[in-house]
Formats: structure tokens, C-alpha cells, sequence
């Protein structure tokens, strides 16, 4: 398998993040999480698979305070979101940068608009300053300088997406929740967009939370894998010791025909593509 690009620490050696505990989620009689624990650590990447509805978007926002859980314990950064005042909350909230899927930008105001709102409304910048900060972030995403005043309409689904990067980053995160950043580019977009959070992750030194179903990504990016299944996490651990685990769903999945074309294509990176300084 290849290296995913940075440092790789031990989990026992870094600091966690995110500790999820004992999480219960359930709408009526709709059991979506039972007792699921699991951890983030600084600096990583993990990436959250499961089986559509098992519950990978609702453990998300449950995280980052869109969603009240039904019982059991979210801390971020040590501290339990629903315990802190509210202007302790929205501070902590600005250490999260969030890319949805679908990538919610206001589709009436042009790029640098649309990433200046945060800085404008929660960094107090004035409007020239947030709007050239903004142009930053996008050229940090790999967008062009003349995307800046474009409106969302007039981009591709990557430019989309790199913009909204720009604009969850906006705000200096220390952690990324991507939920399907993939989802519906094409593969060489998709590739792209894989290196593209990892060189952010190394530059930035970012720790992302990363829900996909997209093998690929899994391959070239991920730290860790989490597998959510049966109301929990199965297993939490690298790529070789999560496809090695016996559970059928998961040996479908890493070890279908396309887990096995994934994890080829990852052995077969070559070192630009693995994301390393060449
Ligand atoms: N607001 C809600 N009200 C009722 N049920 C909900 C609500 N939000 C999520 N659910 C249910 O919770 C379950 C988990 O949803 P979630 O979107 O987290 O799944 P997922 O693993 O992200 O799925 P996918 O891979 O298809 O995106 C689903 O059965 C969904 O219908």
C-alpha cells in the first residue's frame, strides 16, 4: 500500500482531538448509534466509511454541535461543546472548518464573496481586508486568481469544491470535517482533490475527519480508517489491519473488485502522487 504523505504518529504517542463516548443517536424508534466510542487524533487523517445509513453524517454533525445526541459524551479539544458559554462555543466552533456536501455556497455572491462572509462576520474583518484574505484561501485551494470574482453557477463541480474548501478554511480550522468531498467529480478531479488535502493537511497541520465512500481517497490519503457498522465503530485502525478484519461487510468492501483496484492502484503511486517533496 503507499505511504500516505507527512507523518504518520502513533496513536499512543498523540493527542486526541475529538473523544467520542458511549454516543447514542436515535430518531423515534430508529436506533442510529449505540454506545459507539472512537477517537481523532491531531494531525491525522481518518476517514469514516460505512454502509449508506449507518449513520456517518449524523456522527458528523453530532460533532461538531449540528445535531444533540440522544445520550453519551462529545468532547472537542477537552471540552464538551454543550457545556460552554456561548461565546466560548462559537470560539471553539471557529477552530472547525466544515465542507458539506453539496458544498452550500450563496449562489449570489462570487467567490471572494462568498469566503469573506466568515471572516466579515465572525473575524470582524472590513470588507477590503476579509476580501483579500478570501482571495488567499483560493489560491490556497489551487484556484486561479481570476476565479475570485466568479459566481458558483459559472464554475465546475472541482472549482465547486475547491471554494468551498477556500471557504471552510477560511477562518484558520485546526480541524476539517469533509463530508463526501469527492462525491461526483471525476476521477482526475477526485485525484486531484485527494493531494490537494493532503498537502493542506501538511502545510496547515490540520487534523481531518474525512466521511467518504470513495476508495480511492481512502487509499491516497487516510491515516486511519473508522468503519461504522451495526450502530457503532467496528474498528478504527490503518488501511492494512482494517481490510485484514474478518467482518464480511468489510471484507466486501476492501476486498471486493474495487477495494483490490484501489489498493493496487495505491502500491503503484508513484512518489508525486503519494504527495511526497519531489
Ligand atoms: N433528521 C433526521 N430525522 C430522521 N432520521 C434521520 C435524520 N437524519 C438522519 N436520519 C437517519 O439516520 C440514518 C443515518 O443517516 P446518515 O445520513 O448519517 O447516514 P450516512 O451513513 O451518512 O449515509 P450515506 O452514506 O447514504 O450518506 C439514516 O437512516 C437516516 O434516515
Amino acid at each position: 500500500m503507499a505511504a500516505v504523505a507527512g507523518t504518520r504518529q502513533s496513536q499512543h504517542q498523540a493527542e486526541p482531538v475529538i473523544e467520542v463516548s458511549n454516543l447514542c443517536n436515535r430518531f423515534g424508534e430508529h436506533v442510529v448509534h449505540e454506545d459507539l466510542d472512537l477517537n481523532l487524533y491531531r494531525g491525522e487523517i481518518l476517514g469514516v466509511v460505512g454502509g449508506s445509513g449507518t449513520g456517518k453524517s449524523v456522527l458528523l454533525r453530532s460533532i461538531i454541535g449540528l445535531r444533540k445526541p440522544t445520550s453519551g459524551n462529545i468532547r472537542v479539544f477537552g471540552e464538551t461543546l454543550d457545556a460552554l458559554s456561548p461565546r466560548a462555543r462559537s470560539r471553539m466552533e471557529q477552530r472547525f472548518g466544515v465542507l458539506f456536501q453539496g458544498g452550500a455556497l450563496f449562489t449570489s455572491l462570487n467567490l471572494q464573496e462568498n469566503i469573506a462572509v466568515p471572516l466579515i462576520e465572525h473575524a470582524r474583518l472590513k470588507r477590503p481586508d476579509a476580501e483579500r484574505v478570501a482571495r488567499m484561501k483560493l489560491a490556497l485551494t489551487g484556484l486561479p486568481p481570476d476565479a475570485a470574482l466568479k459566481y458558483p453557477a459559472e464554475l465546475s463541480g472541482g472549482m465547486v469544491k475547491r471554494a468551498s474548501l477556500a471557504r471552510a478554511l477560511a477562518l484558520d480550522p485546526e480541524i476539517l470535517f469533509l463530508d463526501e468531498p469527492t462525491a461526483g467529480l471525476d476521477p482526475i478531479g477526485a485525484a486531484a482533490f485527494d493531494e490537494l488535502i493532503v498537502t493542506l493537511r501538511n502545510a496547515l497541520g490540520l487534523t481531518v475527519f474525512l466521511v467518504t465512500h470513495d476508495l480511492d481517497t481512502l487509499y491516497s490519503t487516510c491515516d486511519r480508517v473508522a468503519v461504522l457498522s451495526q450502530k457503532r465503530v467496528l474498528v478504527a485502525d490503518t488501511l492494512e489491519t482494517v481490510a485484514a478484519n474478518p467482518d464480511e461487510w468489510i471484507q466486501d468492501y476492501f476486498n471486493g473488485p474495487r477495494g483490490r483496484a484501489a489498493s493496487y492502484a495505491a502500491a503503484n503511486r508513484t512518489p508525486r502522487q503519494q504527495g511526497e517533496n519531489v
